[in-house]
């Protein structure tokens, strides 16, 4: 079986009257249907622009100069911009951080959702509204009925999120891409949309990427966690694998800063130092100017992503002497 989604060395590259920030820089990595893969990094690190990559979604000064990207064995970089547009809402959906920028202000919620119906499966005005009215309810919207009257400006931001879930699933994609769906959100409305996503997932077998700052998040949603730092990704395993021996020192920084659970989630910020400036990449290992177990080896070599055991592959020259 081919895999729902193969990325291979993806490169998109920002070409800025500085110079070109390498934002994505040779990303490789597979979603397979029924799958959840989380991908995590702080802010900065390349996690949106390889969704909007993916999305062909990545506009002027931004390009995709390298690499492939194939969606059931289908070369997407190969689509014209019609075809891409039709893969969008029909195969792929996505959720973006901020619902009120994706969601128009002018038209209703029935109208919205509707069209997604009207366009991509050709029903009438009113079997639109019959099935947006039941997907909202599907997403938890009690009063759906009302709910399709309303305009988003309405509706609170747990709401607006649940429709733009509502939207993204109404073709029923055999992709989802939730790009922190629940930032915004507290943490009660937070809890029942990952829900949804993963019972939503597990029914219509959806592949799905999780980009994430939050590591409790991962533990719960995750099947596979892709770790990314300065437009590379440094680590790959399971979630079980990742929590219990990760093996790259920034993965190891990123659970250390995972706060008690107990506690209310933070924002993962506090490894020290901050991400390089990508129009000035440290030579060596991007991470070793922050790195406790960096030596005079790290600031020359790059290491590669290598399988270290199966299944979990980890970017960093000194792996043995951090798995000790
Ligand atoms: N339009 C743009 N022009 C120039 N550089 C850009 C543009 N969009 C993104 N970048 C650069 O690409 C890099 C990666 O950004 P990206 O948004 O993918 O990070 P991220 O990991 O998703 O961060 P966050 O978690 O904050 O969303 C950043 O260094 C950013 O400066």
């Amino acid at each position: 079986m081919t895999h729902l989604l193969e990325v291979h060395g993806l490169k998109t590259y920002f070409k800025t009257e500085e110079g070109l920030v390498p934002s994505v820089n040779g990303v490789s990595f597979t979603v397979e249907r029924g799958e959840t893969l989380a991908i995590v990094g702080e802010s900065g690190s390349g996690k949106s622009v390889t969704s909007m990559s993916i999305m062909g979604l990545v506009s002027s000064p931004g390009k995709i100069v390298g690499g492939k990207i194939t969606f059931e064995g289908q070369d997407l970089l190969k689509l014209s911009a019609k075809e891409m547009r039709k893969l969008r809402g029909n195969d792929i959906s996505i959720i973006f951080q901020e619902p009120m920028t994706s969601l128009n202000p002018v038209f209703t919620i029935g109208n919205q959702i509707g069209e997604v119906y009207r366009k991509h499966q050709g029903l009438s005005k009113q079997q639109a509204q019959v099935k947006s009215i039941e997907m909202l309810e599907k997403v938890g919207i009690a009063n759906a009925i009302k709910i399709v009257h309303s305009f988003p400006h309405q509706l609170s931001g747990g709401m607006r999120q649940r429709v733009m879930i509502a939207m993204a699933l109404a073709c029923r994609p055999k992709l989802l891409i939730a790009d922190e769906p629940t930032t915004a959100l507290d943490v009660t409305i937070q809890a029942q949309i990952l829900d949804l996503i993963e019972t939503l997932s597990k029914e219509e077998n959806t592949g799905v990427i999780l980009i994430t700052h939050d590591l409790g998040v991962v533990a719960e949603m995750a099947d596979r966690v892709a770790v990314m730092y300065a437009g590379e990704i440094v680590e790959e395993a399971s979630v079980y694998e990742l929590f219990e021996h990760p093996g790259h020192p920034y993965t190891i920084g990123l659970l250390g800063s995972l706060p008690n659970m107990n506690e209310q989630r933070e924002r993962l910020d506090s490894i020290p130092g901050s991400v390089p400036n990508m129009l000035s990449m440290p030579e060596g290992c991007p991470f070793h100017p922050r790195c406790a177990y960096a030596d005079q080896e790290c600031t020359v070599s790059k290491p590669q992503l290598v399988e270290r055991t199966a299944g979990h592959a980890v970017s960093c020259l000194k792996a043995e002497e951090v798995r000790k």
